[in-house]
């Protein structure tokens, strides 16, 4: 059996997966990211990102290849294991912004610092520092339902980095905001993560999200490619009723 470099925080070596329906997503995909990299997972949709990262991640059981954290075997780990590592040592941000309805923002900030033990006093400063680099910080009293999409995602980024994860997996991380917007947290999401050393594992299928990166890994039908062509992403949809949202950055 291949050992895991020491260097890399996350190796995985020949995944497959497959979704309980037969849907094949993952076929022998290998790769390492090494400790304070942002390493982007480039690919068109459907092309695995989302199942590569939740392998990685620990959020869905490996049952074919390896996947190792710190040269600690995650694939081998119980549900309960691999929970608790996923809310000690990483973060996740999804591409569609979801908040507990009954927190204020800053509480929902605050919330996987709590959960690790951090009084409240402390993880509210933490929330409120992140929330204003995410220039989201005047709306830490209002409730998830009084932002829209676009500050709602950014409370999520925020959350995900007040912690400073070790890994932080982020998965199309700014595709709920529009273009301006998109460039300017993503570069605060990159500064972040260098700033702290934060590993991230980002997927995207679009390649001025990925030219951000120190580096990208192609996948295109769940397997590992050389390059594949990413196409300019489109703009985000503005539910009716709500005007363009332009947060003045
Ligand atoms: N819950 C599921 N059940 C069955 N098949 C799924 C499920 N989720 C994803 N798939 C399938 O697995 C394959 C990989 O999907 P995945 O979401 O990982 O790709 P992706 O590159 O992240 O795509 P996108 O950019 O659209 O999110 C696709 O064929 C998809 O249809």
């Amino acid at each position: 059996m291949e050992a895991p470099p020491d260097n890399d925080v996350l190796w995985a070596h020949t995944l497959h997966f497959q979704y309980d329906d037969g849907t094949p997503a993952l076929c022998g995909v290998s790769l390492g990211v090494r400790e304070g990299e942002i390493l982007a997972i480039g690919g068109p949709r459907g092309s695995g990102k989302t199942t590569l990262l939740r392998c990685l991640s620990g959020l869905v059981p490996v049952r074919r290849g390896e996947v190792w954290f710190n040269s600690v075997p995650v694939h081998s780990m119980g549900p309960l294991t691999r929970e608790r590592l996923r809310r000690d040592r990483f973060g996740w941000i999804d591409p569609a912004p979801s908040l507990v309805p009954e927190l204020n923002v800053w509480e929902n900030t605050a919330l996987p610092l709590m959960l690790r033990g951090t009084s409240r006093r402390r993880a509210k400063t933490a929330a409120l520092e992140w929330l204003e680099r995410l220039d989201i910080g005047d709306s830490a009293r209002k409730r998830p339902h009084q932002l829209v999409q676009a500050e709602r995602q950014r409370v999520c980024i925020a959350r995900a980095l007040a912690p400073a994860p070790s890994v932080l997996f982020a998965d199309e991380p700014t595709a709920p905001l529009h273009r301006a917007d998109r460039a300017q947290v993503l570069r605060t999401l990159t500064t972040a993560a260098r700033s702290h050393r934060i590993t991230v594992v980002l997927a995207t299928h679009d390649a001025e999200t990925a030219a951000l990166a120190d580096r990208t890994v192609s996948l295109l039908d769940g397997r590992r490619v050389q390059t594949v062509h990413l196409p300019p992403v489109a703009e985000p949809r503005e539910p009716e009723g709500r005007a363009a949202c332009s947060l003045s950055v």
